[in-house]
C-alpha cells in the first residue's frame, strides 16, 4: 500500500498540531509579541530560507520532468521572499549578517541530510515544510498590523494551493516507494515537525541585539 501526505498527518495529528500551533503565532496574532522575539525569528527564518532555497535546489535536480514546472514556480517565489526577508529586516534595523542559531543550524543540517535521500523523501520532506507555515500562519489569522504581511505570506489561499500541489507531487514519487523509503519518509515527516516545533522555540530562547 503506498503511504500518503494524508496519512502522515493522520497517523501523526499530535506531533503535527506541535509544528503548527505555537504561543509565538498566538502573541503575534494578539499583538502581544515582544519585538525581540520577533526579530529573533525573523533573522533566522532569513538563514533558514536561504537553506531551503539550496533544498529546493537539490529537490529540483532529482525531480521527474512533470515536476519542475510547481517546483521552478517555487523557486520563483523564494527569490521574492529572501528579498522581502532583507526589505523586512532594513525596516526594523535588523543585521541579517548573524550567526545561525543551534536550532537554525540543526534545521540546516537536517534539510542538507535530506538533500541525500531518495527523491520520495526529499519531496515528502519539502512538503511537510511548506505546508508548516502554511496551516501555521493561516490558522492564527488574521493578524494585526505589523504582522499581517507575515501571516499574509504563508497563509494566503494561492499558497495553500501550491502546497496542495506539492502534496500531489509527493504522493506519486510514494507511489513505488518501498518499505525502507516509507519508513524514512516517516522520519523526515516527523523530524519537521520537532523542528518547527523548535523553531518557533528559539524565539524565546535567545534575544535578538537591539
Ligand atoms: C522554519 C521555517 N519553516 C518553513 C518555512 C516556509 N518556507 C520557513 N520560512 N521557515
Amino acid at each position: 500500500m503506498p503511504l500518503t501526505c494524508q496519512q502522515l498527518l493522520t497517523k501523526y495529528t499530535a506531533q503535527w498540531q506541535t509544528a503548527t500551533v505555537h504561543p509565538f503565532l498566538v502573541q503575534c496574532q494578539q499583538g502581544t509579541i515582544q519585538t525581540q522575539q520577533f526579530n529573533t525569528w525573523l533573522t533566522q527564518d532569513y538563514h533558514f530560507v536561504v537553506n531551503f532555497t539550496r533544498f529546493a535546489a537539490s529537490l529540483i535536480q532529482s525531480a521527474p520532468v512533470a515536476h519542475l514546472d510547481l517546483l521552478l514556480g517555487g523557486i520563483t517565489a523564494l527569490k521574492d521572499e529572501l528579498n522581502w526577508f532583507q526589505a523586512k529586516a532594513t525596516e526594523r534595523h535588523l543585521s541579517l549578517d548573524q550567526p545561525l542559531q543551534p536550532t537554525c543550524q540543526t534545521y540546516c543540517g537536517f534539510m542538507a541530510d535530506l538533500a541525500q535521500e531518495p527523491y520520495p523523501v526529499k519531496a515528502t520532506g519539502f512538503w511537510a515544510i511548506e505546508l508548516a507555515y502554511n496551516q501555521g500562519w493561516q490558522s492564527h489569522s488574521p493578524m494585526p498590523a505589523p504582522y499581517t504581511e507575515f501571516a499574509d505570506r504563508w497563509g494566503n489561499a494561492a499558497f495553500t494551493t501550491y502546497v496542495e500541489l506539492l502534496a500531489q507531487q509527493a504522493n506519486s514519487a510514494l507511489q513505488n516507494a518501498d518499505k525502507a523509503t516509507q519508513i524514512e519518509v516517516e522520519k523526515a515527516f516527523l523530524t519537521v515537525a520537532t523542528l518547527e516545533k523548535d523553531f518557533w522555540q528559539m524565539a524565546y530562547e535567545i534575544t535578538q541585539p537591539a
